[in-house]
């Protein structure tokens, strides 16, 4: 049999306008013997047939597959085909089933950890009856979790599981919740191989097991980057058929202390307040984006301090293209050492986006044209400017405009960054009020934190780590090509929606 069913004269789908129906067997979620009765729903659409086409085809089998709707979207769709002769009807399910079980790619037992808190708190009821019906459909084995509490997912996985026993772990809730899986498998994997995850230069194993990401947070930006929408459905698909998508990590270490991973958004200034202002919001649930978006706008704090990048790795020229960004020389960026480029000044935001960090809020994302998989972070850099410069470049992010194409904006597609904040070479010391600065001056910071109304802008900002905030301001990170992989097949083209979305009739 090909890799199509493509029923002729031996089995009619029950469709209006066609004889023939093509299904890829890869886009097949079940098959199953059926009633031939005279109502059956096909194409998500009830469908009447004569009593005496019922009479001759009173044999049936159901196919449920994938059906691909509107803006990436998935569904589960029924079509139902009829036999005049029972043992062909049994032989198309028997040849299905065999083709399907040849499919060694998909999951058959899945661990599945479920964050009841994440987004508006929907996690536990999107589960239950939207994936874990299409789960049991595709005879997928489970065992789920229902978090307790914060990194109960992390430290479980680090420890707890024999993964052998899975083809797969899920996480249902938001990125943060995907975060705790990935520290949670990346640190199991380096211990398991013994590798040091304190050593900024040091290789990381990649992990061995897929993931799955059933959105049900507030940005769900890892898992919109990689599908094309934070549909529950459309993810639990992908996760059936056995989709892969390598995704690059980063790594943030503050000297040689290893400090947290990030898959999509590194940000210092303007998306580190904001997430530190809407921590102390999480009650508002995922609208706190966006009050303290716009608080934060318009409080227009800039941060002094230094970035180095290059973009070499392992001794050889990165040969990427970055023909697409707009490299701006106005401004105080300079070569130094033979591979590594260092910039100086004041800036509004340093954004590290490993991947296109594309959301709801921002269908583009931060970086439209970053790889999920090439080994490279995008640097953005955002030089300080007016309030309505700043607003233009931000507006950019959910229009067609470039947002890069602004003379205090500059992309550089790097493998490797350091960032250290002026007046303080140990921030975390500062912090603690141990810092090299007097007691005067420390004074007069902390004043200014605690009491931003001053109108002076603080010194530091914080640095947002896929939603989380870290201690330190002074960091080194490293993008580990490849080191995850995803239940995902990138955003698809949207001529395979055309071609396929309608299965077009043979
Ligand atoms: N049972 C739990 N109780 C409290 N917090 C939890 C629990 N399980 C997980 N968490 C934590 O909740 C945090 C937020 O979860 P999640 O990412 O699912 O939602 P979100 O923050 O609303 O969405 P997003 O990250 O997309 O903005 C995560 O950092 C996770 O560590
Ligand atoms: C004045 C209004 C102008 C509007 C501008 C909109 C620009 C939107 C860009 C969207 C960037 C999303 C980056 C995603 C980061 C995630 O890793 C992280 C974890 O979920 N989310 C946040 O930190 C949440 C951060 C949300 C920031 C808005
Ligand atoms: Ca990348």
């Amino acid at each position: 049999m090909p890799d199509k069913i493509l029923p002729r004269e031996s089995a009619q789908p029950r469709t209006k306008s066609s004889s023939s129906y093509c299904v890829p067997v890869s886009e097949i979620i079940t098959v199953r013997e059926t009633e031939a009765d005279s109502r059956t729903k096909d194409n998500g659409r009830w469908q009447k047939m004569s009593q005496k086409a019922t009479e001759a085809y009173p044999y049936a089998f159901t196919v449920s597959c994938v059906k691909r709707a509107r803006q990436h979207h998935w569904r589960c769709n029924d079509v139902t085909f009829h036999c005049a002769d029972g043992t062909v009807c049994q032989q198309w399910v028997q040849t299905i089933r065999d083709q399907l079980s040849a499919l060694t790619r998909r999951p058959k037992h899945l661990l599945v950890y479920i964050n009841p808190y994440g987004g508006k708190q929907q996690g536990k009821r999107i589960y239950e009856e939207k994936v874990a019906p299409l789960f049991s459909r595709a005879s997928i084995s489970t065992n789920v979790i229902v978090t307790e509490h914060a990194n109960h997912a992390r430290d479980h996985l680090k420890t707890d599981v024999d993964l052998k026993k899975y083809d797969g772990v899920v996480c249902v809730g938001g990125d943060g919740m995907f975060s705790e899986i990935v520290h949670g498998l990346i640190s199991r994997t380096q211990r398991d191989s013994g590798v040091e995850q304190n050593h900024a230069e040091e290789k990381l194993v990649p992990c061995g097991i897929r993931i799955g990401i059933i959105p049900a947070g507030s940005t769900d930006c890892i898992c919109y980057a990689t599908v094309g929408i934070n549909d529950p459905v459309t993810s639990a698909l992908h996760i059936i058929v056995g989709d892969s998508q390598p995704l690059d990590v980063c790594s943030v270490h503050h000297n040689n202390t290893f400090l947290k991973y990030s898959v999509s958004l590194l940000g210092y200034g303007f998306y580190g307040d904001v997430l530190t202002d809407s921590e102390r919001k999480r009650w508002m649930g995922p609208v706190r984006y966006d009050f303290s978006g716009v608080k934060m706008f318009l409080t227009h704090n800039y941060y002094e301090g230094t970035v180095c990048s290059t973009c070499q790795h392992s001794g050889q020229l990165y040969s990427g293209d970055s023909q697409d960004f707009q490299m701006d020389d106005n401004i105080s960026s300079s070569e130094y050492g033979s591979d590594w480029r260092m910039i100086r000044g004041k800036f509004l935001a340093i954004n590290a986006a490993s991947m296109s960090c594309a959301c709801p809020r921002s269908p583009k994302g931060l970086s439209p044209a970053a790889h999920l998989a090439d080994g490279t972070t995008d640097l953005i850099i955002v030089r300080k400017c007016s309030r309505i410069n700043f607003l233009r470049h931000l507006l950019r992010h959910t229009s067609k405009d470039d947002q890069f194409d602004l003379s205090f904006v500059e992309v550089h597609r790097v493998r490797k960054f350091h960032f250290t904040p002026r007046y303080c070479e140990s921030d975390w010391d500062l912090r603690q009020g141990s810092g090299e600065a007097g007691p005067g001056k420390r004074l007069f910071r902390r004043i200014c934190r605690d009491h931003p109304a001053c109108g002076c802008t603080p010194a530091h900002s914080n640095w947002n780590c896929d939603g989380e905030i870290l201690p330190h301001a002074n960091i080194q990170v490293g993008v580990h090509c490849q080191l995850i992989q995803l239940f995902a097949r990138g955003i698809e083209e949207a001529s395979v929606f055309e071609d396929l979305g309608s299965h077009s009739a043979m």
